[in-house]
């Protein structure tokens, strides 16, 4: 069965996007809101995380209650741009750990080439988020991907901010059992493999380079 795909248009996070889409948004701003926009979609991404049944004292009685059971959380950036979404992932689910892949993509090719990988022992069984906030021609998302698959992971969930239609099908083909979040779905890649409208390179954004 093919996995979700779900682009987030709730008004909070439509707001916020566009403040990062402006160019004259600075890094401080770009690299806050950036978190922002990640706890709201986390609150969202984690909907279906498994509930198991707990009987809680009161001050009142006994209340039949729920707690998350199960499948344990990674989040999994994909270097660098990904990291600006961990912190606003962990203010909600604080227990998470944290592997990183490093991606970059090569300027004239667009092909991706992994350079780091760095995950929690148990990654086999937890639940995976994959954060980047930008899903072009896909290369990257499917390449760390294909890097967790390999060392076991079978439940994984991609977040991203700006999408564009390419690579939501890339990703899609590629890896059919993957559901994928985004804030927003844009027109198409340029030349140079950038989202149009899109908010640029999230990468240096974030971090001031260039
Ligand atoms: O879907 P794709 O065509 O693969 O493009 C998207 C990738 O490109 C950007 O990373 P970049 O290579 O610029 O590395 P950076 O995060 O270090 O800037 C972005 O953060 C994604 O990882
Ligand atoms: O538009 C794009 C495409 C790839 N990577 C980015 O950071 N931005
Ligand atoms: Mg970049």
């Amino acid at each position: 069965m093919m996995g979700k795909f779900q682009v987030m248009d709730h008004p909070l996070i439509q707001h916020k996007l566009t403040i990062i889409r402006d160019k004259n948004c600075g890094t401080k701003e770009f690299r806050e809101v950036v978190n922002e926009i990640a706890n709201l979609m986390a609150f969202e991404v984690a909907r279906d995380m498994p509930l198991e049944d707990v009987d809680v004292q009161t001050p009142e009685g006994v209340a039949h209650a729920k707690q998350i059971s199960g499948k344990k959380v990674a989040i999994v950036p994909i270097l660098r741009a990904g990291i600006g979404m961990v912190d606003g992932i962990l203010d909600l689910i604080p227990a998470a750990k944290v592997g990183h892949i490093g991606m970059y993509r090569d300027e004239k090719t667009l092909e991706p080439h992994e350079y780091f990988v760095k995950l929690p022992s148990d990654i086999d069984q937890r639940q995976i988020f994959v954060v980047d906030p930008m899903l072009a021609t896909g290369g990257s998302s499917i390449m760390a991907i294909d890097a967790l698959k390999k060392r076991g992971a079978s439940n994984i969930k991609f977040v991203c901010l700006v999408a564009a239609p390419e690579g939501v099908k890339a990703l899609q083909k590629a890896h059919p059992d993957v559901d994928i979040y985004t804030a927003a779905l844009d027109q198409k890649l340029n030349d140079k493999g950038y989202i149009v409208p899109g908010l640029g390179d999230a990468g240096d954004r974030l971090f001031g380079t260039k």
